[in-house]
């Protein structure tokens, strides 16, 4: 970025250091395990810190228990708090009493205190007069097991100690391993524990034919009433209340005696449950849920007859929630707040099926191939480990093709629909594919040097290199950003208000006479002019602004989600506040050719792609000159949270070439930004030519502006690169990146600078290039 010397020592850059706190991240990826967002995750501890006094100790032990209790309750509240609204808005019945506080009452009660680590609170002070501070710690509600067995079952069990029983059982349960995953080959074991009170499963939505009802009218002991007399003691899950084929939608309805949907409904001879069963002959699995009077449920996934299957391997457990967290996280973008445990668990079970039966060119896949698996979802970093084993030309993208048209064979009685949303994963998951082969095949030219965006432009651009005969970096061409993984960006016409559009304009904003709703930012005036360039006006005042860097342009946050996690807690630096331009957009009335549409329509001038004599490098250029406040091209990589650019940094070996990310801070100024808020761009393994743009300190001769399109939400938006001043043919394009070259301690290692400006701050201060 633009910048001058001074302002290299701000966090206002691209190159800001984004250094997460190790334990957040351990959490972070502890909860992951479990399937919990980050952007929850970090919610949850925030909390947790102010409850806790930010005593580490107490939220990391038995493996994050009371992390993982919190977040299952705040879920829960959100569950409740959605189903109050809802109800209050349809009827005017009294409301119903929530049944975890049903349960919460009646445990207070035994207890004698509140037992709620997050929802209520936890005041240890208050506890500790009753209980020792052991008993506390044993108390907290919800351990959490997953085991797994060679036949392809699980069970998932829950359990919640109140602080009475705690009290009384705690050296019990310290001999006890709670809240791990054990993917062990034992047989598969039900644990006798009790259900906890946090979590958010206590009320299954049962959908299509699938059945779950007690005969006594309860669901499960979630829904016990507080003046249900309590019985404590051990009650083992023998008798299943429901058993549930997730897959069966998907065979042919054949057999109709059962109502036209292969299931049977029977009840248990206890009286208690009932149990749901398939007739179907081609059964791919089953739940079993299992619950006590008590509120002890089980859930275990059982996918039995793929265990007959000749090719059937049993998928690592961690693989298997990977896929269908990543599925949560694509398909309901974050997880849909109406999803219920059991379409978590259909959904799972689907993924368990499709890993246990991938199979690639005849050879069935082995734990080394479920690896590469997620790492189509990963990106390059698992091939590169699975490289090194020697194996990696047998399983490349042609190979999963051919694996995922045998999931689409080997279900071959599904429905329609369900086979093309196979087909849908399979198609994004194959263009994945595409950018790890380039790693794959050495003797393949890994780019296309007559155009190396392959067409995702609108104009040709040629790589020339008129010094060698090597080849660009490789990396995978995109022509827009795209989500890495958790990043939360939100683009729905609902977020965009009138105010945020010009539904009244028509044709062309810039000839309009009425004054348009889009020019909000830019103070009522367009900052583009109609040959689509930035005007002069707009251009120098932002120019001015932030290589001076006057003090009221800079925001300094009270609780900078950069210093914050950093270990020696330093101040904020403070962020460049910055001008937006505003496009108009799917809202507007205007069409496409709209002159308030410039950074939307892409890459308009003839660039090309160069190898740099100075010795930086490839390059950017442009073929013909450029006037000033020419927009030339977007900075274009993969959206990722802070949180991810840390644990991406961190596996970095720190010799790789890199591109810098770009913090998108802009606007931190309007709202207090959170970790999990905090977006980045990052072009090093997907991106476009931004990726060249070599830097020059202080008078680069391009400039980047954040421009917002898709949503008002500044949190994400464009960064576009426009001409600072003209700019004649074939001349280097560069910008100022904004780099600390004193800053020791930032992920990326600072290169030498080879600009050849008169204000070079970095030539003499860092050492080596990394290009
Ligand atoms: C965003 S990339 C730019 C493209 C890069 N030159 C390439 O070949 O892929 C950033 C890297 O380019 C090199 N670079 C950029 N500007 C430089 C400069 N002024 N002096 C020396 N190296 C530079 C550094 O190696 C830096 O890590």
């Amino acid at each position: 970025m633009s910048s001058t010397m001074e302002q290299a020592q701000h966090q206002g850059s691209p190159m800001a250091s984004t250094t997460p706190h190790p334990r957040v991240v351990k959490a972070v990826d502890a909860m992951k395990d479990l399937g919990i967002h980050e952007r929850i995750t970090i919610h949850i501890l925030k909390k947790l810190f102010k409850v806790y006094n930010n005593s580490w100790e107490f939220i990391e032990a038995e493996n994050y228990r009371v992390l993982a209790d919190g977040i299952f309750e705040y879920q829960d509240d959100r569950v409740n708090e959605g189903k109050k609204r809802k109800d209050s808005q349809s009827s005017s019945e009294v409301e119903p009493q929530s049944k975890r506080s049903n349960l919460m009452q009646h445990e207070n009660r035994i207890a004698g205190c509140s037992q709620s680590v997050f929802g209520s609170k936890l005041n240890e002070h208050k506890l500790a007069q009753t209980f020792t501070r052991g008993d506390v710690d044993q108390a907290k509600p919800g351990s959490h097991s997953i085991h797994s067995n060679e036949r392809g079952s699980w069970s998932q069990s829950y359990s919640v100690q109140d602080i009475a029983s705690a009290s009384r059982d705690r050296k019990k349960e310290k001999e006890k391993q709670t809240y791990s995953y054990q993917n062990d080959l034992r047989e598969n074991e039900a644990v006798p524990e009790r259900v906890s009170i946090g979590l958010s499963f206590k009320e299954p939505k049962v959908e299509r034919s699938q059945v779950m009802t007690c005969s006594d009218g309860r669901y499960n002991a979630v829904t016990r009433h507080q003046s249900e007399p309590f019985i404590s003691d051990d009650f083992l899950f023998e008798k299943p209340i429901a058993m549930v084929h997730p897959l069966n939608q998907y065979h042919a309805k054949e057999d109709r005696e059962d109502g036209g949907d292969g299931i049977s409904v029977k009840g248990h001879n206890d009286g208690l449950c009932v149990e749901i069963e398939n007739k179907s002959a081609n059964c791919f699995s089953n739940f079993e849920i299992s619950s006590t009077p008590l509120g002890e449920v089980k859930i275990s996934l059982s996918c039995s007859s793929s265990t007959g299957r000749p090719d059937f391997r049993m998928p690592s457990l961690d693989a298997v929630l990977k896929l269908a967290g990543d599925r949560c996280l694509k398909t309901h973008k974050i997880i849909n707040p109406s999803i219920s445990l059991i379409d978590l668990m259909e959904e799972l079970c689907q993924h368990f099926l499709r890993l246990s039966t991938i199979r690639t060119s005849g050879v069935n896949m082995d734990s080394r191939a479920l690896v590469v698996y997620e790492g189509i979802h990963e990106g390059h970093d698992h091939m590169a480990d699975s490289s090194s084993n020697g194996w990696r030309n047998s399983l490349n993208g042609q190979h999963f093709r051919q694996a995922e048209k045998k999931i689409l064979e080997f279900n071959g009685g599904r429905n329609k629909r369900k086979d093309q949303d196979d087909l849908n994963s399979l198609t994004s998951a194959s263009s994945l594919m595409v950018a790890q082969q380039f790693n794959l095949d050495s003797e393949r030219p890994p780019h296309d040097l007559e155009d190396i965006a392959k067409g995702e432009e609108k104009l040709k651009i040629l790589v020339v290199n008129e010094i060698n005969n090597t080849h660009p970096p490789l990396f995978h061409y995109i022509a827009q950003n795209n989500v890495y993984q958790d990043a939360h960006v939100n683009f729905s016409l609902a977020r965009i208000g009138d105010e945020d559009s010009c539904s009244n304009c028509f044709g062309d904003c810039l000839s309009s006479p009425i004054t348009c709703a889009c020019t909000r930012e830019t103070g009522g005036e367009f900052a583009y002019t109609a040959d689509g360039n930035v005007k002069e006006g707009f251009l120098d005042e932002y120019i001015t602004a932030i290589r001076n860097l006057p003090n009221d342009r800079l925001y300094y946050c009270e609780d900078c989600p950069l210093e914050r996690s950093k270990n020696d807690n330093k101040k904020c630096k403070g962020h460049l506040v910055r001008k937006f331009i505003k496009e108009c957009w799917t809202k507007c009335g205007c069409n496409k050719k709209c002159g308030n549409r410039v950074v939307q329509r892409g890459i308009t001038r003839d660039l090309q792609v160069f190898l740099t004599a100075e010795g930086k490098g490839w390059g950017l250029r442009t073929v013909k000159s450029l006037p000033k406040g020419a927009f030339v091209c977007e900075y274009v990589g993969e959206i990722l949270t802070n949180m991810e650019l840390y644990q991406r940094n961190e596996k970095s070996t720190g010799n790789e070439k890199h591109t810098y990310p770009v913090l998108l801070d802009a606007d931190w100024s309007s709202e207090g930004i959170l970790d999990e808020e905090a977006l980045c761009l990052d072009a090093t393994r997907y991106g476009n030519v931004a990726r060249f743009i070599n830097h020059r300190c202080y008078d680069a001769n391009l400039v980047e502006i954040p421009v917002e399109i898709e949503t008002p939400d500044h949190h994400y938006y464009h960064v576009a690169f426009f001409t600072s001043r003209p700019v004649d043919a074939m001349e280097e394009l560069t910008w100022d990146y904004g780099l600390d070259f004193l800053d020791v301690n930032h992920p990326i290692k600072a290169f030498r600078c080879l600009c050849g400006g008169i204000y070079c701050r970095g030539m003499s201060l860092a050492n080596g290039a990394t290009s």
